[in-house]
């Protein structure tokens, strides 16, 4: 799992229990797949289609720094499947887990068109493969 993004929790982040609000952390999640889905994908207009079970192992305080992994689990056709998984950037406890995020890729119409993929792909591979072109 490689962890992309780093967060500082902060007071608007915060329920009346003084500790993240689990919304906000979806958000910062449904972002970060998103995110993840346009750069593996090559294409702008990706979306989330699916998320699954959802485990809220611990919380996170005001102060706290952390980080949001990311993981494919399967290329479909149209389809990217991601897991995710985010923790404590000090102590690596983990406040969230993600089973499996679907990210479908459409074309200019918003259907949903193959992206034609079946690794990871690295940029700046591409952008050495572009180089040496
Ligand atoms: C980042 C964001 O905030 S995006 C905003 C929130 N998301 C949205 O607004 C998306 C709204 N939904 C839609 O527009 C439509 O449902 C679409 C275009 C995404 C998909 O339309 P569908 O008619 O379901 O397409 P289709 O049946 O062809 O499925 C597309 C892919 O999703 C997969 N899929 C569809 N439903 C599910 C599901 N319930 N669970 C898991 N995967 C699913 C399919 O297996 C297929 O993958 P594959 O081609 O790799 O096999």
């Amino acid at each position: 799992m490689n962890y992309h993004t780093r967060k500082w929790v902060k007071p608007e982040d915060l329920n009346p229990n003084q500790s993240l609000f689990g919304g906000r952390l979806l958000q910062w999640i449904d972002e970060e797949a998103a995110l993840y889905a346009v750069i593996q994908l090559e294409n702008k207009k990706v979306v989330t289609k699916f998320i699954s079970e959802i485990n809220f192992v611990s919380s996170a305080k005001q102060g706290d720094i952390i980080e949001i992994g990311i993981e494919v689990s399967a290329f479909g056709s149209t389809s990217l499947t991601l897991c995710c998984q985010v923790r404590n950037k000090m102590t690596h406890q983990t406040i969230i887990t993600v089973d499996r995020i679907v990210m479908v890729n459409l074309d200019e119409e918003g259907n949903p068109a193959p992206h034609g993929k079946t690794k990871v792909e690295f940029v700046k591979d591409r952008l050495s493969n572009q180089n040496t072109l």
